[in-house]
């Protein structure tokens, strides 16, 4: 896996995280405005420095609202990865993440245990938890038993730890596809 292959990432996780906003930074750089996503947006993002330049991304990012959340599996069918974003700054919801990201990995139908990253997102906000606070409220260190599973903090706005983060992901696809060819 080097420069010229593309990888196919599926992004969820609870409504109002910052999963467009993520992925808008991503594509264009810059911080823009969104509205709550219904149905999905797509981009094919090339990365242009790190571990994973030269690789193209892309990225299919899915609603979050509730009615949306049994649709997510669906997804996963030609996924390489799972991005799973969380809001570090609202503990109330940390619980209902961790649910539907266990719903969503654990379940039947869940291929091949994809690699997971996990987004503490909003972490330029005053309260938020930190990163290894919310690794703990979501069980990163369970996942990890059945599948790659890591968590990284990072802030849309600002773009702040997202190209660490594309490099952890691709780092843990390649380990992924790497073990699938073994088989
Ligand atoms: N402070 C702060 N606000 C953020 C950050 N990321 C996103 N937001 C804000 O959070 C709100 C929701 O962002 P979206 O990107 O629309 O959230 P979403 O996860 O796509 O929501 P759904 O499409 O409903 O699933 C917006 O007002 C964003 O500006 C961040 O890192 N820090
Ligand atoms: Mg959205």
């Amino acid at each position: 896996m080097g420069g010229g292959s593309s990888v196919q990432l599926v992004m969820v996780g609870l409504e109002n995280t910052g999963k467009t906003t993520l992925l808008y930074r991503l594509k264009f750089g810059q911080y823009m405005h969104t509205q709550s996503t219904v149905g999905f947006n797509c981009e094919k993002v090339e990365v242009r420095s790190g571990k994973a330049k030269g690789v193209t991304f892309s990225i299919w990012d899915v609603g979050g609202k509730d009615n949306m959340r049994p649709l997510w599996k669906s997804y996963l069918r030609s996924a390489d990865g799972v991005i799973f974003v969380v809001d570090s700054a609202d503990r109330e919801r940390l619980e209902e993440a961790r649910i539907e990201l266990l719903r969503l990995v654990k379940g039947q139908n869940n291929p091949g245990c994809l690699p997971t990253l996990i987004l503490a997102n909003k972490q330029d906000l005053p309260d938020s938890m930190s990163p290894e606070e919310v690794a703990k409220e979501m069980s990163v260190q369970e996942l990890s038993v059945t599948q790659q599973c890591e968590l990284l903090p990072v802030c849309a706005v600002t773009g702040e730890g997202l190209s660490d983060a594309m490099d952890a992901t691709f780092e843990m696809i390649k380990k992924w596809k790497k073990g699938k060819g073994k088989r």
